[in-house]
Parts: C-alpha cells; structure tokens; sequence
C-alpha cells in the first residue's frame, strides 16, 4: 500500500495517466478492454436474473486474475433444458397466449382530447412533436380523464394518482410539471425518485422530452443575468436545465443550475431544506412524488413523508403530484396532500399470469390473480384443475430440483423464441446459480449468429475495464447472453428492461416470502410499451409453499400508513430537522407541523402528541436542541451540524465523540486515521471475523497502529477476539467500543476498495457478504461529504479542510474514476484535470450532465484561445456542443454498463 507521502506528491491523475502511458494494466483484470466503445446491448436474445442482496457465500472463485481471451469459453458442461408438453392443443408451445386481438385503444380520430395537440392541454408544438418521436402520438383515455381532472392543468390542485404498472403514469406528471414550468416564469419543478437508477433512467428521458423547449424567463431577470454576465448569453439560455442529483459526493449544481431536478429522496430532502433557509425555495412551483408507496419503507420511508410535509407547511403554491402502482389506500394519501386522486386499472400491455408447481404451468388469469377465482391448495393438488402445459422432468442431476428446473426451461423458452426472460430469485447465491445454470443450456457461442457475438463481446470487455473489474460469474454467463443484478429494487421499481416474461424463482426475498406489494411490482415487468407488446409472469413454487404462495398472489395490498415513530428514530430526526431549517419553533407550532404529516392520518392526536413530547425530550437530553425561556427551540450547533450532514441523531452524536477525539490526535502520516473518519456509521450487519481483523492488524505499519490506540482498540482485545473470546456488549461503554472496533473493520476494508481491490474480492478477503461491500463503497463518498459539512457546521475548518483535500486523493474510487474518465472520448490528460477540478469526477457525474453544460468545460480547456477573442465564436461553441454530446452519449454507454455491474446507490 502506498503511504500517505506518495499520494501527497503525485496526484491521483498524474498516477492514472501514467499508469495509462505506460500501458500497465491493473492488477485485477487483464482485460484493458476494447478501446472503441460500441454498442454495449448484449443482443435481443437474453436471460436476466435478479435478486435482492441478501448475504450468500463469497464467490468459489479463488483466482483473481482472469483469463484475458474473448473468446473465452464456460468451463461447464452444456446442459440440455426440460421439454414442455402442451395439453391444450390450441397453445402451442411457441405461441404467447395473449396473442389475440384486443379491443383496439380509441384513437383520437373518436376522441379529439387524446391528441396532446388539443387546444384543451396548450401545450407548445414542439413538446407534442417531441413526445410523438418518443413513440407517444396520442394520449390513453385514462391519462386524458386524469388530467382534466379539477384544477390539475393549471396547477391549482394537487393530484395522486395510481395505474398499474407499465400504465403510463410518468406521462401525466410530466406534462403537469412542465406546463407548471413553462407557463409560470422563473418557476422550478422537482421530481422525486427513490433510486438512482431510475433518476438516470428519468434525466435522460426528460432531456430528450424537453429538447429544442424554452423556459418561461422573467424579462426582468432576464435583463439582469445579461447585465452581470461577462460573457454573452449563451444561445441555450433560455433551454429547459434538466439535472440529476444523486449518489455520494457534494451537490455540486445548485438550485440555480436547474428548471427541473431530478432528485433521490436524499438528495431532494437536502436540497430543500438549503432552498427554505435561503428562501429560495420560493421559486419551486411543482413537486413530483414517484413510488409514492415507499413511504411505507422502513428505512427511506420516513423521507418522503419529511419532504411532503415540508412542503406542505409552505406558504407558497407548490403542485404536488404523487404516484404508484400499489396505493391501496389512496383517498387517504390524496386527504393527506390535498390532492384530487384518480385510480385506473388499465394496462396497454395486459399480462398473463402462471403458477407452477411441481412442473405444471397453470393459467391464472390476465391484468393481476386478484381479479380471478381463487384457487385453492387442493384443486393443484388432487390435480381437479387442469394444467395448461408440463414441464418435464430433467435427467440431468443439476435440475432434479422441479422449482430449478421450470425456472431454467422457461427462460430458456423464452431466450430461444427471440425474446428477453426476467428472472427474480431471492438471494445472491441462487440469483447467481440461476445465471449460470441458465447459461449452461443456452446455445454455445459457437452456435450464435457473429452480430450477436460481437455485442457480448464487446459488453464482456467493457465490464472487464470498470474499476472492480467483471465479476467472475457474469464472466461465465454473459456470452451466452444470461447476466444478473444483485438488487431488485430498482428492477422491480420501474426500469424499463425488455422483458417479455417475467420468472419468479420461489417469490422470496431471503427466507421470507415477499410482500404482495412486491409480488405485484415484479411481476409488472413482464410486457412493456414500446419494448415489449405481451407480457407473461411465471411464479415457480414448491409444492409445500402452495399454501403460503398461493395466499400471497390473493393478498390484499397492505395500506401504507406513516413510519414515523420514536423507536425508529425517525421522528427525533424530523423534529430536529424542523427546528434546525426554523419551521417551527415551539410545542405548538411543531403540534401545527406535524398536523401536515401523514402520521396525523393514520394515527391518532394521541399518539402523536406522544411521540412529539419523547422526541422533543430525547434530542434535547442528546444535546441537539435548545430551549429559552419562552420555550421556544432552536437547534444547537452540532443539531445543525447533524442535519447538515444527514445522520441520523444517534449517528450523528457518536461521529461528534470520534471526531472530538480525532482533533486531539490526527495521525497524518499515514492513511488510516482518514480512512476511519471516512468509513460510514451505519450499521451494514456487519459480522467481524477476528482472525482477519487479526491478520491485518499484524499487517499494520506503525502510524496504523498509532491510530489504533487513539480509536481504543487494544490488539491483546483483538488477539483474544480471534481465539474466539466473544466481544462484549453489556454496558453502554462495551456497545460503543464495540461499534469502534466494527468501523474499523470497515475501514479496513475501504482502505482496500481505495486501492482499486474489485469488491468481490476485498468480500472474500473480509469474509464478508458482497452486498455490504458494495453499499460500503457505494455510500463511502456520499459520507465524506457529510462529514466535512459536518466539520464545517461544528466550526473545525481546519479539520474540514483536511477532510476535504484528502477526500479527493483518498477517496474510494477517486484514482478509479480517472481511469473511468480517460476512458470517454475527448476527455484525456489537460482536459480530464479540468473535467476533475470542475467537479465531474466519476463517469455518472458526466453522464448525468446537460452536454451545453459540458461545453463551458470543454471551453475552460481552451482558456487561451477565448480570452483572446474575448467573445465565444458561436461556430465553435457548436463544434464544441457536438464533442459534448460525444461525450455525454459515451459517458451514458459506460454508465449504463456500470449501473448494471451493481454500481448503483441503495
Ligand atoms: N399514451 C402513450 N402512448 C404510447 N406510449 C406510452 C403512452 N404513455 C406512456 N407510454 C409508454 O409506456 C411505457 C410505460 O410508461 P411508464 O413508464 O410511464 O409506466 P408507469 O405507469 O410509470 O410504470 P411503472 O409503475 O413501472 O413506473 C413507457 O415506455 C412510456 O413511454
């Protein structure tokens, strides 16, 4: 590892790029990976398994170096998949049952007001022309009927609203959002989003809608921008801004930068919180909630409720437009936010849904089970139903298990008709046996046409180049056009992947069974607009699952009620929250506050008046509030501090006791005293095993150690933990030196990912799950960031200024994403510094950015050359615009591929 020293004297860049020059190849991959960036789709034939993170093995895989040849083959043995008999001749086995004529959807030559052009929506031409080359010529019924509904187009009344999914919702809030946009000058719109990649999904969707669109500008303001700008209005000044804000690191754009913002819960929560105390808030006119039902979410939850809330409390007319799928209770939601709700059931693309058990494929039904007969245990199994189709058994002893063995036939069906399979298992373990089974008798390399090859390939090389290198299972399977994620969130959330059927792998999440809100989610991948015209779900079970499973498919949705409440915590850290951003001061007006929050809706006054007086209670006794003597609160420099860097409270006071010991003793020369402060609080149920904490403590050079005095931890303790003393948790003091020794363990493990260690392997090497691996990377930068604001608020600059000049050399990735930028078009040596200096460091943050934005970049690059013209030469800039969306298209190719290699926050 390299010291502190060496860093200091080289910057990260200048390593990157010499490495470059030299050609040198990492460590972990031997691929450099093909230089040309091509089309990373991996062709129209394909398996996708995904599965939620739950901790598995570490990978069988011992080797970390891989073998470097494209034409690389699956050590396996091909498998052959089960045959399907048919019972019911008239479904044949190659024929999707929904394949009939439906009732055509009325066109606008029936009903005029489904052209967007209609005089009754004002919209302008080139909104509706853009929207008719995204494949949207006229609008479905519902949407008509949605936003007609009272005082909706002009922005008067809120809406929610709820379709299945695949429906179309996003249509309505987006048109909504931008009339908003474009009718009221200098207004600003926020859309909300629970996952980055549907964020990234969302910016890129939007900056095609909004294209060739101007923005509503006040002549005055307009006049005044043109007064104080040394330069001349660009000629986009006037284009709708669309920005994407998520992820680790700071905000770098600002509440200026944008018309529209496309936020995570996260980031959206921080960003109004800073526009209420620098009141710009009051540009903000509409407000789009997605997936208003994760508000039922145990962990994120709580931050969806905090914005509306907030919002709510604003004296100013903010459009509030909420939507999901599954929203039981709907009138409720709409009551809470004072919104107009609208339901349809309608799906463009119906789906049908199957059971299979022990082999057999019964239908259940179109468009969801709950509109069906029931079915019951005994009618599968006393065989009084028929099935539609059997699966045979396998001879193979790979898939004698009959939930495995329909799970691989079906996508294998599936892959071979030409169509794309979604499989859902439920943990890492199984979602990576799936892949690879799945791959295993899926035709050979060999027998694939050469196009279709060459995507693969060229999808296998540049997953080999990202910074953690290709994971050693996609290695296996991608050629033979099966790959997986490990995360079903953001799949089951709303991605648009083209999947024709949808496979569940026993509908589990772990152990448990999923919830039906899930089960409905997932399912609702089948059949997509525009990528997919049928849709198909198979839910593979036990036959002693029957019961539970069939129980699950019939089960109501469950209401969503509040998840604020003291025991999680989240309500000291809303009302810490409230008195920090001013809000509210006193018993009553917070009384008043938390009147605007769902909690108030679904529980009674009692109950939340309870909770407000212990929340009051334990983060004034934490240090957090104030109150004077006419009992009015205001938050205390480390409450702001801690809001500020979004930690929870109780977080929030153990950093503050670290850091506290932190400035007494920095040990500076060496990395690990920063790497600690950097390594996230969050408890990622992490399991120590001591005898690796053992080993690498032995391996620790004498700054190392020096920090491991000053953290508290003794190594006899660790010696005795790695004989396997347990660690002690009895006392309050125990509990949090046990917390220290944990962190450690994590930064540890941070020190490696920073050292460009691909994180399956630092999870082998820590004998830890690789989710956690990942979450640690994943949410490392995003810390970092919260803790040098957190320095900033606690008035220790000089510390903050030490974080922050070692966030950018130290920071997990930092050298990795030069590597990943370099990889970009245009973007090498000079400019990459440049692209670095001015914020965009990672592939995603390039992306993510508005291409115009990027060529004021491209312009700093050049400084010489405008200064002295003195003027930007329009025919250059346009020069320039066209590198940038080189750039931009190249960096979403890479970013894309990232994403699917697991790099996604949450
Ligand atoms: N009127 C329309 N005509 C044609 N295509 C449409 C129309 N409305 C929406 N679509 C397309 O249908 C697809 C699904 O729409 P959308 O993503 O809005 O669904 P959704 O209801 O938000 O689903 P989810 O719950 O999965 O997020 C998209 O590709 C979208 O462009």
């Amino acid at each position: 590892m390299e010291s502190m020293r060496g860093i200091l004297h080289k910057t990260s860049l200048q390593e990157a790029q010499e490495r470059q020059l030299a050609g040198q190849k990492r460590t972990w991959s031997t691929s450099n990976g093909d230089e040309d960036r091509k089309d990373s789709s991996s062709g129209s034939r394909s398996a996708f398994t995904a599965t939620t993170a739950a901790p598995a093995s570490a990978s069988s895989q011992s080797s970390v170096r891989f073998q470097n040849a494209l034409h690389f083959l699956p050590p396996s043995t091909k498998l052959s998949a089960s045959k399907i008999v048919t019972f019911n001749a008239s479904e044949g086995p190659s024929e999707y049952t929904q394949r009939r004529v439906f009732a055509a959807t009325p066109s606008s030559t029936i009903d005029p007001e489904l052209d967007l052009a209609h005089p009754v929506y004002n919209l302008p031409p080139q909104l509706v022309n853009n929207f008719a080359s995204l494949g949207i010529k006229q609008i479905y019924p519902w949407q008509k009927n949605c936003l007609k509904g009272p005082g909706l187009l002009t922005g008067a009344k809120n809406l929610v609203y709820c379709a299945p999914t695949g429906g179309g919702k996003s249509l309505v809030a987006d048109l909504l959002m931008l009339k908003r946009i474009m009718e009221e000058p200098e207004t600003k719109a926020l859309l909300i989003l629970p996952y980055v990649a549907l964020v990234q999904e969302k910016v890129r969707w939007l900056r095609t809608v909004v294209q060739g669109l101007t923005a509503n500008l006040d002549p005055e303001a307009l006049e005044k921008q043109k007064a104080n700008s040394i330069w001349r209005l660009r000629p986009d000044h006037d284009s709708i801004k669309v920005i994407g804000f998520f992820g680790g690191g700071k905000i770098r754009s600002t509440w200026q930068d944008f018309d529209i913002g496309i936020c995570t819960l996260e980031k959206a929560n921080m960003l109004i919180n800073t526009a209420i105390e620098d009141s710009s808030i009051s540009q903000l006119r509409a407000v789009v909630l997605d997936e208003l039902h994760m508000i039922d979410d145990d962990h994120r939850g709580y931050l969806l409720e905090l914005i509306a809330t907030k919002l709510l409390s604003l004296e100013q007319p903010i459009q509030i437009i909420g939507m999901s799928a599954t929203l039981p209770n709907a009138n409720l939601v709409a009551k809470w936010l004072n919104a107009h709700s609208y339901e349809t059931r309608y799906r463009p693309i119906p789906i049908e849904e199957h059971l299979v058990c022990e082999g057999k494929i019964y239908h259940i039904g179109t468009n969801g089970a709950t509109a069906q007969r029931q079915l019951k245990v005994e009618e599968i199994s006393k065989a009084q139903i028929d099935a539609t189709r059997q699966i045979e058994e396998s001879s193979h002893k790979e898939f004698r298990d009959p939930v495995l063995n329909a799970v691989v036939t079906l996508a294998h069906e599936t892959a071979l008709m030409g169509y794309g399979a979604l499989v859902f298992a439920g943990s890492r373990g199984i979602c990576e046996s799936d892949a690879r089974l799945i791959s295993r008798v899926m035709p050979q390399p060999h027998e694939v046409d050469s196009k279709t090859m060459d995507k693969r390939m060229d999808l296998l090389s540049e997953l080999r180049s990202l910074s953690t290198g290709a994971d050693p299972v996609l290695e296996e399977t991608v050629l033979s056009g099966v790959a997986f994620h490990r995360g079903l969130n953001d799949l089951a959330a709303g991605i648009n992947l083209p999947a024709r059927r949808v496979i569940l792998h026993n509908a589990r999440m772990g152990r448990e069974f999923v919830g039906p809100s899930m089960l409905r989610q997932m399912r609702g991948r089948a059949g997509r607009q525009g990528k997919s015209p049928v849709g198909e779900t198979y839910l593979c079970c036990r036959q002693d699952d029957l019961e539970q499973v069939l129980d699950l498919m019939y089960a109501d949705i469950p209401e969503i009620a509040s998840c604020l409440n003291t025991e999680n915590k989240r309500v000291q850290r809303a009302i810490l929250e409230v008195i920090s951003v001013r809000l509210a001061n006193s018993h009553e007006s917070l009384l008043e506050y938390f009147s605007n929050s769902l909690i108030s809706y679904t529980h009674d006054r009692e109950f939340v008046e309870k909770c407000l007086t212990s929340g009051l209670e334990e983060i004034h006794d934490l240090g957090l509030i104030v109150n004077d003597s006419y009992s009015s609160f205001a938050a205390t420099q480390l409450g702001k501090a801690i809001v500020a860097s979004s930690v929870d409270p109780y977080d929030g006071v153990f950093i503050h006791a670290e850091l506290t010991k932190t400035l007494k003793a920095f040990v500076m020369d060496g990395e690990m005293h920063i790497l600690y402060v950097f390594t996230p609080v969050q408890d990622f149920g992490i399991i120590v095993n001591w005898q690796v904490f053992r080993n690498e403590m032995d391996a620790l050079d004498e700054s190392g150690l020096r920090v491991l005095g000053f953290l508290g931890i003794k190594p006899t303790a660790v010696l005795k933990l790695a004989q396997g003393v347990p660690l002690k948790e009895n006392t309050p003091e125990e509990r949090e030196l046990a917390r220290v020794y944990r962190r450690f363990y994590l930064a540890l493990q941070l020190r490696d990912l920073c050292n460009e260690m691909p994180i399956h392997v630092v999870a082998r090497k820590y004998d830890s799950p690789r989710g956690s691996v990942q979450t640690l990377a994943q949410t490392c930068q995003g810390f970092a960031a919260g803790m040098i604001k957190f320095c900033e608020h606690m008035g220790w600059g000089i510390m903050a200024a030490a974080l922050e000049h070692f966030s950018d050399r130290l920071m997990a990735g930092a050298r990795t994403d030069l590597l990943e930028l370099a990889k970009i078009p245009f973007i090498k040596s000079r400019t990459a510094r440049v692209f670095w200096e001015n914020g965009y460091r990672t592939v995603g943050a390039i992306a993510n950015a508005d291409p115009k934005e990027l060529v004021l970049i491209l312009m700093h690059a050049q400084p010489n050359k405008l200064r002295l013209k003195g003027k930007i030469d329009e025919k250059y800039e346009e020069k320039l615009l066209v590198k940038a969306n080189v750039i931009s298209a190249s960096a979403n190719r890479l970013w894309q591929v990232q994403l699917q290699a697991e790099m996604a926050e949450e």
